[in-house]
């Protein structure tokens, strides 16, 4: 991988410049992060005014899983690194760009292609790095996907293949269940590829997101740290309570660490990854990855020395980076709860009256009632102090109709 020159001016012959596949709350901070450092940003996304177009240099709205416009795209940027934020790209162009030498992708291309399809990364952490995992089945019909049921056992959940943030996921009770959630699954996926899996339902005491860094060592070498583990709670599939750290048993702890560094050395490339892992005493199960920052890992723009964005911006330049927490703290989610375009928001204000906590409001222009449109940051001596400053301030945030 080729280090870009860093510290250029933005706009001008000398500049580094990157550029962001997928601008929502989560590129955003990296944008703010990486223009920090003087790197020259293009934010690319599906549709317009997205959060990280608002603060890059330049902003372009294509259908990012249409190779041939993401190639054009990329002729006519040239940037030096190329970021991947959400899942839906068409990761195979990605792979053929990186194979030509045009472009660097982050982590890599091949990182990218396999995490954008639960397929892939499934196989590759249960098959071939032998990892712990729910059992699981795939199904291209609903005559499959009962079979895949059964196979896996009840209570189960089903989910696109391509899918994220709980889209298209249910969790079944029994047989009766399973057309209902193969239809729901067509419905929601990002992109419907007819595909979906069924995952025995794992019985956890808690989940964490594990964030892993791989950054450049001072001799050349990639060198893998991690976050303290970031505990959450999901509604339907979706995060909506984040904190950290989490306590962990030393084994359960170790265990965790040993399967992040297992994934992520076999992933590659540098950046932050979000090992997705399920615990319940000791016993680990691996669940999923995101080859970049993780949305339950917004709650360390409070916690943490360096935020996960910070930790990315920093790591795909070739810097050293900085993992150390600095208090414990907590994020909560604030819904959209309405659905319109161009909406306002009442009680940031009040929100901020809470105790050592801080708003962040995306700046998406339309709103759904299950949209993620902000988020609430707290920090406090003990992590459940700081989830209850979280969640108290989240609530004192309103949004209402737009002018
Ligand atoms: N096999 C399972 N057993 C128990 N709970 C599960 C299982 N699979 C998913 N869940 C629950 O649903 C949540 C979302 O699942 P998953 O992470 O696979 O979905 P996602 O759409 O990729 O979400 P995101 O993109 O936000 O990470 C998990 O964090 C967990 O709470
Ligand atoms: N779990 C993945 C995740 O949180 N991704 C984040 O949500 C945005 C899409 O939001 P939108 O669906 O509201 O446009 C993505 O761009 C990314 O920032
Ligand atoms: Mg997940």
């Amino acid at each position: 991988m080729t280090t870009p020159r860093i510290f250029g001016t933005p706009l001008s012959p000398s500049a580094t410049r990157v550029m962001l596949l997928g601008s929502g709350e989560l590129g955003k901070e990296v944008i703010i992060s990486l223009q920090r450092l003087g790197v020259e940003v293009i934010a690319v996304d599906r549709y317009p005014n997205a959060p990280g177009h608002q603060v890059a240099h330049r902003a372009h709205v294509i259908d990012m899983t249409d190779g041939a416009a993401l190639r054009a795209l990329i002729a006519q940027e040239q940037p030096d690194l190329v970021i991947p934020e959400i899942e839906a790209i068409a990761t195979d162009t990605l792979a053929e760009l990186e194979a030509a030498g045009t472009i660097t992708c982050i982590p890599t291309a091949r990182a990218t292609q396999l995490t954008m399809n639960r397929e892939g990364i499934r196989r590759l952490a249960a098959e071939e790095l032998g990892l712990a995992t729910s059992p699981y089945r795939f199904a291209s019909s609903l005559e499959e996907l009962e079979q895949a049921c059964a196979f896996v056992g009840f209570p189960c959940v089903v989910k696109p293949v391509m899918s994220s943030s709980g889209k298209g996921q249910s969790k079944l009770d029994s047989a009766a269940d399973v057309k209902a959630a193969w239809d729901y699954a067509a419905a929601g996926g990002r992109v419907d590829a007819g595909r979906v899996i069924a995952e025995g339902f794992i019985d956890f005491d808690y989940e964490i997101t594990l964030l892993t860094v791989r950054s450049r060592a001072a001799d050349g070498t990639t060198q893998t740290g991690f976050c303290e583990p970031i505990g959450h709670k999901q509604v339907q599939g979706d995060y909506v309570e984040s904190w950290q750290p989490h306590p962990m048993s030393a084994l359960a702890l170790a265990r965790s660490r040993d399967i992040a560094e297992k994934v992520t050395s076999n992933l590659g490339g540098l950046g932050v990854f979000g090992v997705e892992l399920f615990v319940k005493g000791d016993m680990v199960w691996f669940s999923e990855v995101s080859p970049r920052p993780h949305d339950t890992g917004m709650v360390t723009m409070a916690t943490q020395v360096q935020s996960e964005f910070e930790l990315h911006a920093k790591a795909v330049l070739g810097l050293p980076v900085n993992t150390a927490l600095r208090a414990p703290g907590a994020s909560a989610v604030i819904y959209g709860q309405l659905d319109a375009k161009g909406i306002a928001f009442e009680g940031v204000a009040e929100a901020l009256t809470v105790p050592d906590t801080d708003i962040r409001l995306f700046g998406k222009p339309e709103s759904f009632a299950r949209r993620r449109m902000g988020v609430a940051l707290a920090t406090a001596g003990d992590v459940d102090t700081a989830r209850e400053r979280a969640l108290l301030a989240a609530s004192k945030v309103k949004p209402v109709g737009g002018a």
